[in-house]
């Protein structure tokens, strides 16, 4: 089936794990009010969807090992109950330095298994003019080592987190392997939102030539941190299909994933390319 249905959920999340999974849960109610269940369904969650803008140390107590602890134990029941695939955008699990956790992206199947994962690689180690000021995503998080393109069906899944949208090298790794969807959740800042965030994922969607899926953090959170909102879905022309606007929520878009080989066979990139590592003849 080339026919899916790509979903991106946008929230506001707090540091309470029940509260976030319950909003989650509200909207998987609607969408499955609202659609029927034909196509293939890929919802996804923004970064740190589960526990968010709580003290220094929060997430680390949440850390669990892949396929443990209640965050990954919630989501994997909500894949199952509405059967769908779930992409945790981010979850905190165990990484090798004990001080530190990964930020894992997680996809869940319908049966609630886990299909792939993904660490973040990019670390936000950014100075910002917001009311945050200095992030330093490093001092809590240990930086994954390896991309992943995860595969459904037809779905060719390059799985990235936020900062990550800003290193197109990793795309182009996964747009080699076949990548047809890109999916980027974000906490996404409101200052760099505002400055670059539909321009980066435009640019991600056409030069990969693939679909994007961006679901973003919203609003102003416990810790006086603000987020960008405008969760996207973006086409392989760079043609936004959905944009969720400010408030939390939810967007869809029914794609044809075929149009990913359209356009690379009417304008093909990837052989024209010449700087892929080093300069070719
Ligand atoms: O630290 C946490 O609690 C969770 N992680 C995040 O919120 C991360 C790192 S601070 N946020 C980003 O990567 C924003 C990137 C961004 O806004 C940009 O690239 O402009």
């Amino acid at each position: 089936m080339a026919n899916w249905r790509l979903s991106a959920i946008q929230l506001t999340s707090t540091p309470n794990p029940e509260y976030n999974l319950a909003q989650v849960a509200l909207y998987l109610q609607q969408m499955s009010e609202q659609f029927n269940q034909d196509l293939p369904h890929l919802v996804a969650l923004p970064e740190c969807f589960a526990v968010f803008g709580g003290a220094d140390g929060l997430q680390l107590q949440y850390q669990a090992a892949l396929g443990q602890g209640v965050i990954q134990q919630g989501c994997a029941a909500l894949a199952q109950q509405f059967g769908l695939y779930l992409l945790a955008g981010s979850l905190p699990t165990i990484s090798a330095d004990p001080q530190r956790f990964s930020a894992s992206s997680v996809l869940f199947a319908p049966d609630g298994s886990i299909v792939a994962d993904y660490q973040k690689m990019h670390l936000f180690d950014v100075a910002v003019h917001d009311r945050t000021g200095s992030y330093r995503e490093s001092a809590s998080t240990n930086p994954g080592q390896k991309i992943s393109l995860a595969t459904a069906g037809q779905l060719k899944l390059g799985m990235t987190i936020c900062y990550d949208v800003r290193f197109p090298g990793l795309m182009q790794a996964l747009a080699s392997q076949g990548m047809n969807v890109l999916s980027v959740p974000s906490a996404f800042t409101r200052v760099t939102g505002a400055a670059h965030w539909h321009i980066l994922l435009q640019a991600r969607a056409i030069e990969n030539q693939c679909f994007v899926l961006a679901p973003n953090q919203t609003g102003t959170h416990a810790n006086g941190r603000e987020t960008f909102g405008h969760s996207l879905i973006i086409d392989p022309w760079g043609r936004v299909l959905a944009d969720a606007g400010e408030q939390p929520g939810w967007i869809s878009a029914t794609v044809d994933l075929t149009e990913c080989q359209r356009q690379q066979a009417s304008m093909p990139l990837a052989q024209h390319n010449r700087f892929n590592s080093e300069l070719k003849p």
